[in-house]
């Protein structure tokens, strides 16, 4: 078999993430939030990246953390954070501050009990491996959870798409024309 064919066996045989209890948690959190944040760092900040792009197309208001352009945060807001250890550093300090500051916080990790997931209102557990983790995806480091979160992000944008009545027209408007 390709290497393909063994990368789409493996994330087929993934459990389904929107099988989790704060899926609907944090669909809800996300249509009722004033200002979405999105932060991760490596390839599990290009994940999110995509995902901000897509609430971007959605109709919500969002920042990706980092960005020159990124306001304060206020209560009402959420903040997602997409990481597979739960250990990245400015990620966790980020997680205080926005607790501090009455932000929501959300994380994507595939560690519950990391640092990082201890700031969570509400955790979605990718059962994959970290760069940290023992290995047991045929993949190196935190691939699988990358491509797993990018899956995700997809998935959570069609349930939105359907829950808002908004369609790929729709979404077409707010596609950046300066490109
Ligand atoms: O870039 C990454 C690395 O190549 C793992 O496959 C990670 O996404 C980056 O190091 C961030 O790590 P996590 O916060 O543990 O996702």
């Amino acid at each position: 078999m390709s290497e393909l064919t063994n990368i789409l066996n493996e994330l087929d045989s993934m459990t389904d993430p929107l099988i989790n209890n704060d899926i609907d948690k944090l669909i809800d959190s996300i249509i009722s939030a004033k200002r979405i944040y999105l932060s991760g760092v490596g390839r599990s900040g290009l994940m999110i990246k995509a995902f901000a792009n897509r609430l971007m197309q959605l109709g919500f208001t969002i920042s990706v953390v980092g960005e020159i352009s990124g306001p304060h945060t206020h209560h009402g807001d959420l903040i997602i954070f997409n990481s597979a250890s739960g250990s990245s550093s400015n990620l966790i300090s980020q997680a205080k501050i926005a607790r501090d500051n009455k932000v929501k916080v959300a994380v994507i990790t595939t560690n519950e009990t990391s640092e990082l997931a201890q700031q969570a209102d509400l955790i979605i557990e990718i059962k994959a491996q970290s760069k940290f983790s023992q290995s047991t995806s045929i993949q190196p480091m935190g691939s699988l959870f990358e491509q797993s979160t990018l899956l995700l992000f997809d998935s959570l944008s069609l349930k939105l798409m359907k829950i808002m009545g908004i369609n790929e027209q729709d979404m077409l408007k707010n596609h950046a024309n300066l490109e």
